[in-house]
């Protein structure tokens, strides 16, 4: 309390135009809070989370610059690893677009707003490492007492802009700590790496944007120009400044006598009114030739070494993949087995070929060949029958229909069979282990022949129905023991379609996710997960399967108050058998054993995603980049 009152004593202090110990650039940002952003250090304000959707946006529009950050998070957050930093990148309105912390503080980090969908600007937050870094476009320590609000005054917050090929601030990298030593000059080490970080990423983004141009690197010393440069620029056929880093803009200034402060910007301005050289120059600084020589000058007769890329090929476009058909894409989040499913189901979908489908009660059969029939493009409608639902002697008449006067009770006109009505569409025999031997023969035929006899009929009618059928018998086992007809199994297993069992599944995570939010909606009951309820149902071993995951969430969004399922809102688990927790999605990759699998499993998630890179490596649990490399290594290239 003490410290908060002398914390905003000297904010006032400030204020009345006292001379203060405080780098200016704290100074100058307190008096933007009051002047501008008109915010009182009186009134703390918590951090802001924003909502899920909008974080979604922001990072879907900061999607590119998102991927390319991610490996200098990765490689900043491995170098100060064990130190407790937490990296954040925001985007050019502070909300945290990605992040990188240790997952054991995770609650205190979303507390303090060092977390994914933290809004820190400065008219928002006040003075702040993100928000005084936009404002400024400097990098900056703000450290615990330099934060305008008492609220962030334990945090040490170290952050660089990143400006885009333009010049124009992009984003903000911040490393911070929730507690840190007293003296500032600890964070200087951190303010060296941030915006280190931030210069490589910068190039990574010119890189990658313009690799089309010829791309000039510099330093200063020839050691580094190959491996870490200092600056870039990306340059047209006839020598125009297309793109810059931020450092390549200030160093051009320099080299041409500019104050980079008054200069407008080099974008579009010839290489000639900078450096000693022009395009024709270019060819003789490639790495062909020893660093050493790679010598340019300065119009200020600085000297500087550079590095010239020719313009690399833009890849000619391949002819786009086969992208999985909605109904069956959305069946799982990226697990293998099921990936092989998918790929497979959507081959047969539009064949004739009658699928036989395996798994587990409650695995997702019919759901599985209902998706298949809406990608079949046939009209006619999905007809499911249980066989082991139907009583035997009604079974025949029910599937096959009945002639008129067929048999006593049997109505004058007829009636069609479920086969008939199942005309130009799909009929799905779910348990078909359950249906009657005598009939086997019957359906035999329907299959062979396309053709039906109803009950009491003669002639035959034409069908014209897709067939798929479902058991969670081993079919092979009852045509051993002579209970199913051998002939009628190789028939309907001609493309045999085995389900996982949900313990089994990587993507069990991604499903529940999507269930909670499916049944909460459905329900009308707002829910979420807490991190307890997850980690009970991520144990629980599902003999079930998706059938028992729907039905617990079904009972918790109804049991669960304040909108969030508790382990007391799920049925009683105690009595199944303890199972290892789901492994998590991210070692879908590790385990893919060939490359054909790997492709199959990163293009079903891509089309379950829409080809949204962003979402398709969340479900995948790896970073954007991965998603992109992988891509490039699988030769999997978006739609259009
Ligand atoms: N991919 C999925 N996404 C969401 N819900 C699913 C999915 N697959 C199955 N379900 C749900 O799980 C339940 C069981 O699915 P389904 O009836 O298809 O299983 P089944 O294997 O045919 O079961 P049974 O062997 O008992 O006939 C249904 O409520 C279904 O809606």
């Amino acid at each position: 309390m003490a410290g908060e009152r002398e914390h905003i004593r000297e904010i006032e202090q400030v204020l009345s135009g006292a001379r203060s110990a405080r780098d200016d650039i704290v100074v100058q940002s307190w008096l933007r809070c009051i002047d501008t952003h008109r915010l009182d250090p009186a009134r703390p304000t918590e951090a802001y989370i924003v909502p899920d959707t909008q974080l979604r946006e922001h990072r879907e529009q900061s999607e590119r610059l998102i991927a390319i950050a991610r490996s200098g998070l990765e490689t900043l957050f491995k170098q100060v690893a064990g130190q407790n930093y937490v990296l954040l990148l925001a985007d050019a309105k502070g909300v945290t677009v990605d992040f990188l912390g240790d997952p054991l503080f995770m609650d205190q980090l979303r507390k303090a707003g060092l977390y994914l969908g933290s809004e820190w600007s400065e008219s928002r937050t006040g003075t702040c490492g993100v928000g005084s870094c936009i404002v400024t476009g400097e990098a900056m320590t703000i450290h615990q007492t330099d934060h305008f609000d008492t609220t962030h005054t334990p945090l040490s917050c170290t952050a660089a802009p990143i400006f885009d090929t333009k010049g124009e601030l992009t984003a903000v990298l911040d490393i911070s700590l929730l507690r840190s030593p007293q003296p500032k000059v600890s964070q200087n080490l951190a303010l060296h790496l941030v915006t280190a970080s931030a210069r490589r990423i910068e190039l990574a983004n010119l890189m990658a944007q313009m690799h089309s141009e010829w791309v000039l690197r510099f330093s200063r010393s020839p050691e580094f120009l190959d491996v870490d440069p200092e600056a870039a620029i990306a340059l047209d056929a006839s020598g125009r400044i297309l793109g810059t880093t931020r450092g390549a803009a200030l160093l051009l200034a320099q080299a041409g006598g500019i104050d980079w402060r008054l200069s407008p910007s080099p974008i579009g301005q010839p290489i000639s009114r900078f450096l000693d050289m022009d395009v024709d120059d270019l060819p003789n600084l490639t790495r062909g030739r020893p660093t050493e020589e790679r010598l340019v000058f300065g119009r200020n007769g600085s000297a500087l070494f550079a590095h010239a890329i020719e313009p690399q090929p833009t890849s000619g476009r391949r002819a786009p993949v086969e992208v999985l058909p909605g109904p069956i894409a959305e069946l799982s989040g990226g697990d293998p087995a099921m990936t092989a499913v998918q790929m497979r189901a959507a081959k047969l979908a539009r064949t004739a070929i009658p699928i036989l489908i395996h798994g587990e009660t409650g695995s997702g059969k019919e759901v599985l060949a209902r998706a298949i029939h809406d990608s079949s493009g046939r009209a006619g409608p999905f007809v499911a029958i249980n066989c082991a639902a139907i009583p035997e002697h009604l079974i025949e008449s029910e599937l096959f229909g009945h002639a008129a006067g067929a048999f006593t009770g049997a109505t004058a006109k007829g009636r069609k069979g479920l086969i008939e009505s199942a005309d130009g569409g799909t009929l799905f025999l779910d348990e078909i282990g359950d249906m009657p031997y005598a009939l086997q023969s019957r359906l035999l035929r329907v299959i062979a022949e396309r053709e039906l006899v109803p009950v009491g009929g003669i002639a035959p009618r034409p069908v014209d129905i897709k067939i798929i059928s479902a058991s969670h018998h081993d079919l092979r086992q009852l045509v051993a023991e002579g209970r199913f007809r051998e002939d009628l199994f190789y028939r309907l297993n001609a493309a045999p379609l085995t389900l996982p069992p949900l313990r089994e599944r990587t993507d069990f995570e991604w499903l529940l996710e999507r269930l909670v939010g499916e049944r909460a909606r459905l329900a009308g009951r707002p829910a979420k997960l807490s991190a307890a309820a997850r980690l009970a149902l991520i144990r629980h071993d599902w003999p079930g399967n998706i059938r028992e995951l729907v039905n617990a969430v079904d009972l918790a969004v109804a049991l669960c108050e304040d909108e969030t399922i508790q382990p007391s809102d799920l049925p009683d688990f105690g009595a199944s058998r303890a199972a290892p927790p789901a492994p998590s999605a991210s070692l879908v990759a590790l385990r893919a054993p060939s490359l054909e699998e790997e492709r199959g499993a990163l293009l079903a998630v891509l089309a379950a995603t829409g080809w949204n890179i962003s979402e398709a490596a969340r479900r995948l649990g790896v970073d954007r980049t991965t998603v992109h490399r992988r891509m490039k290594r699988l030769r999997l290239e978006a739609p259009n």
